[in-house]
């Protein structure tokens, strides 16, 4: 069974392939992590994939109805425009859920329960989301694609402008979430990070998927060279691999 299903999937923008001919799968239990330096096509492959883009290739998500049932998506733009309780707006998160009535069920405010204890923002629910700091918007929002509770969660870097305890939290609750058998696709700059709560990794390159598998296999001396132009160390520790970028290579 694959939760996502992207075959030779390209997208161009004039005549550049900015995504070009990508292909992979996400099961059930995988947490996979999108790495590249910026403007590899990351966001743009995400996009693609949920459907939000023209493209040619496959994606299994490309069906709008596919897609809701499917897939909760975490874009990188953080703003949340409307002065409304935290607890709002994670519960829209359960609108797919939801009778026409609108009535949150026991099952429904579960799930929004949950979803503010995974993110420490129990204490927020009836603080007025516009007026938290950029980290804390950021963790609601978060929130609300947990409480959509679908088998997949696509997020683009959502742990950018979070403090660090935030940013262990979050992939601590993302690779809880595939240990419960469902999947994630995440993408994130951060390699350490990546290495330690992904069990997989897809690295891109201009666009084209250079290289996939255990952490390990893809950050190799090798390919921080040729594609982040880094000298780096990694070390195997009892805590996990521990990623040290030493120098800009020319
Ligand atoms: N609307 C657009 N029109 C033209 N080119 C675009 C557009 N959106 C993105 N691109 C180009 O597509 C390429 C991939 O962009 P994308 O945002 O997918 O990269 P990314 O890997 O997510 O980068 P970052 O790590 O900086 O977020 C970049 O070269 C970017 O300039």
């Amino acid at each position: 069974m694959t939760l996502l299903s992207v075959q030779t999937l390209t997208v161009r923008r004039g005549q550049c392939p900015v995504v070009d001919h990508v292909s992979f799968g996400i099961a059930p239990g995988e947490c996979v992590g999108l790495i590249g330096p910026n403007g590899s096509g990351k966001t743009t492959l995400m996009r693609a994939a949920l459907g939000l883009l023209p493209h040619d290739g496959h994606s299994s998500l490309s069906d709008p109805r596919t897609r809701a049932r499917t897939a909760a998506w975490l874009p990188q733009e953080r703003a949340i425009a409307w002065p409304m309780p935290v607890e709002a707006i994670v519960t829209l998160g359960r609108l797919p859920h939801l009778p026409r009535s609108g009535r949150v069920s026991d099952a429904d405010q579960a799930a929004i329960d949950r979803a503010l204890e995974r993110t420490g923002l129990t204490g927020f629910r009836q603080r007025t989301a516009t007026e938290l700091s950029g980290g804390e918007q950021a963790r609601v929002l978060i929130a609300r694609a947990l409480a959509q509770d679908t088998p997949l969660l696509m997020a683009d870097e959502p742990i950018a402008g979070l403090d660090p305890a935030a940013q262990l939290a979050t992939l601590g609750v993302f690779s809880d979430l595939a240990k419960a058998g469902r999947g994630v696709l995440t993408s994130l700059h951060d390699l350490s990070l990546a290495a330690r709560y992904c069990t997989r990794l897809l690295l891109l390159s201009q666009g084209r998927l250079v290289a996939d598998g255990p952490p390990a296999e893809v950050l190799t001396p090798e390919n921080l060279a040729r594609v982040f132009h880094l000298r780096a160390r990694v070390l195997q520790t009892e805590d996990g691999p521990l990623f040290q970028p030493l120098d800009v290579l020319p």
